[in-house]
């Protein structure tokens, strides 16, 4: 049974009036599981659907997930419901291309959903200032498999030196976590009217940083995972204030149990079986935007150098690539991405831009992992290797595996065709060349029985 501060039970009770009782009980009941389907797998799940995303199901029970494959490849992420109405939010309100920012991003929930939602011609900035946490979602946006993203390490100020470009900007702000209770009870501990006050200053603070980077009449989407109104409400009045932004809303269905207040959206847990997410969406005011920044064009920081497509091009779908080597290899971008992928080079701290290829060692180019897990990795020319459940498993642990039946060279393992990464293949042993930052930890019984959570439903005969 959990215990609240009394602060907070006042504040909530406040909030909620008569529903407070409802609302107590759902916190002390358990948090429900739900994952979003990548499009990597395309086929619709048979599991109870989150009613505003598309691609999200609710599951019946939490599984082992770090023992799926699938969950290693990209196929899917597990993600608090609430925070799938982000398919409305753009669907809604983002009907053309451009380039959108996601500028607290890790570990990479909404960013791989805005990847997915983000009109086709479009790029993607997903950004985390906490080095280690950005490494983590470097990870996760490469696993997803999307080819028009970056990922960077830098505070919101820093945005500052490219010019206001951005016509889509996620801020999914650090807060007090009060939507975190039950999932995480050590947070409760955390919890204080004062520590409230200081997030919802530092959010202000974080948004006023980032604000010269959205365009004219650009969407900012601002979200926390707290229910009280001083980071949410209160917030919102003062970037539309103070900023200069238009408060706009997003149609929902009254069947959702979506409680709109006069800014935003917010996710009970005893309305919607959901965490306390809240959402907003903002319109910059033409009046209020700055004198576009001079972008000073310096290349200094990018030492890099644009590559001959042909020996990397049949890697690919399509033939509109650039490639260009930096200090972490050879990465691919499509053309129409020149300019950005520049400024991003120049002017931020990337840990990719584009697609990570490989590195050319001499003769030989070994290839990375975020190759193989692309959406475009041109499979027809390659050696796949389908693995099954336990090799996977040894091959995701970093361990040494055979594979007798592939040709010698590089070779993509995949399980249940969907591509893991890469093997160099000696014929009685394979190089594993698994990233050892991503491997598994953990100890699976590889004698135990694994069920995906994919293969509840009709996916089953393929699994
Ligand atoms: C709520 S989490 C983001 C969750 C993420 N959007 C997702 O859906 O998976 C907030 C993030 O903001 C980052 N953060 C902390 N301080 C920050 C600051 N001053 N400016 C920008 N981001 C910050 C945290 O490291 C954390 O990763």
């Amino acid at each position: 049974m959990l215990t609240f501060p009394p602060p907070f039970i006042e504040q909530t009770k406040e909030l909620l009036g008569t529903e407070w009782e409802a609302f107590e009980q759902a916190l002390q009941s358990d948090a429900p599981v739900s994952i979003r389907l990548n499009n990597k797998i395309n086929q619709p799940l048979s599991y109870e659907r989150v009613s505003w995303c598309s691609s999200g199901y609710y599951l019946p029970e939490r599984p082992l997930f770090t023992a799926d494959p699938l969950l290693h490849a990209g196929a899917y992420y597990v993600q608090e419901a609430g925070s799938m109405f982000l398919e409305q939010v753009i669907g809604q309100h983002i009907h053309k291309p451009g380039y959108a920012l996601d500028l607290c991003a890790a570990p990479g929930g909404k960013s791989t959903h805005l990847s997915n939602l983000l009109p086709e011609g479009s790029f993607l900035i997903s950004n985390e200032t906490i080095r280690q946490r950005a490494n983590i979602l470097a990870e996760n946006m490469q696993k997803w498999g999307n080819p028009n993203v970056a990922v960077t390490n830098n505070s919101a100020a820093d945005f500052g030196k490219l010019p206001p470009l951005f016509d889509v900007i996620v801020a999914d702000v650090p807060c007090s976590g009060e939507g975190m209770f039950r999932k995480d009870p050590a947070s409760i501990n955390e919890w204080s009217p004062a520590n409230v006050e200081l997030c919802a200053s530092r959010q202000q603070s974080i948004i006023n940083d980032v604000w010269p980077s959205l365009k004219e009449d650009g969407i900012l989407v601002y979200s926390t995972c707290t229910y009280n109104r001083s980071e949410d409400e209160n917030n919102i009045q003062w970037i539309a204030d103070t900023l200069g932004a238009q408060i706009l809303t997003v149609d929902t269905d009254e069947t959702w149990g979506i409680t709109q207040s006069e800014s935003g959206y917010h996710f009970y847990p005893h309305k919607t079986q959901s965490e306390g997410f809240f959402i907003a969406v903002l319109q910059k005011t033409s009046s209020s935007a700055p004198a576009a920044r001079k972008n000073k064009n310096n290349d200094s920081k990018s030492r890099q150098s644009v590559l001959k497509p042909d020996a990397f091009i049949s890697y690919l779908e399509g033939d509109n690539w650039l490639f260009r080597s930096g200090k972490n290899g050879i990465f691919a971008y499509q053309k129409q991405f020149e300019e950005i992928i520049n400024a991003i080079n120049s002017h931020l701290n990337p840990l990719f831009a584009g697609i990570q290829m490989g590195e050319q060692k001499g003769a030989d180019f070994i290839p990375h992992t975020a190759l193989a897990l692309s959406k475009v990795l041109n499979k027809n020319d390659l050696a796949i290797a389908n693995v099954d459940w336990q090799t996977a498993i040894s091959y995701l642990r970093r361990e040494a595996i055979t594979l007798p039946d592939s040709p010698k060279g590089y070779v993509v393992v995949a399980y249940n065709n969907t591509p893991l990464g890469w093997v160099k293949n000696l014929g009685n042993r394979a190089n594993n060349l698994y990233p050892s930052e991503w491997r598994i930890r953990m100890n699976i019984d590889l004698n135990t029985p694994y069920k995906s959570p994919l293969a509840e439903n009709n996916l089953q005969h393929i699994l």
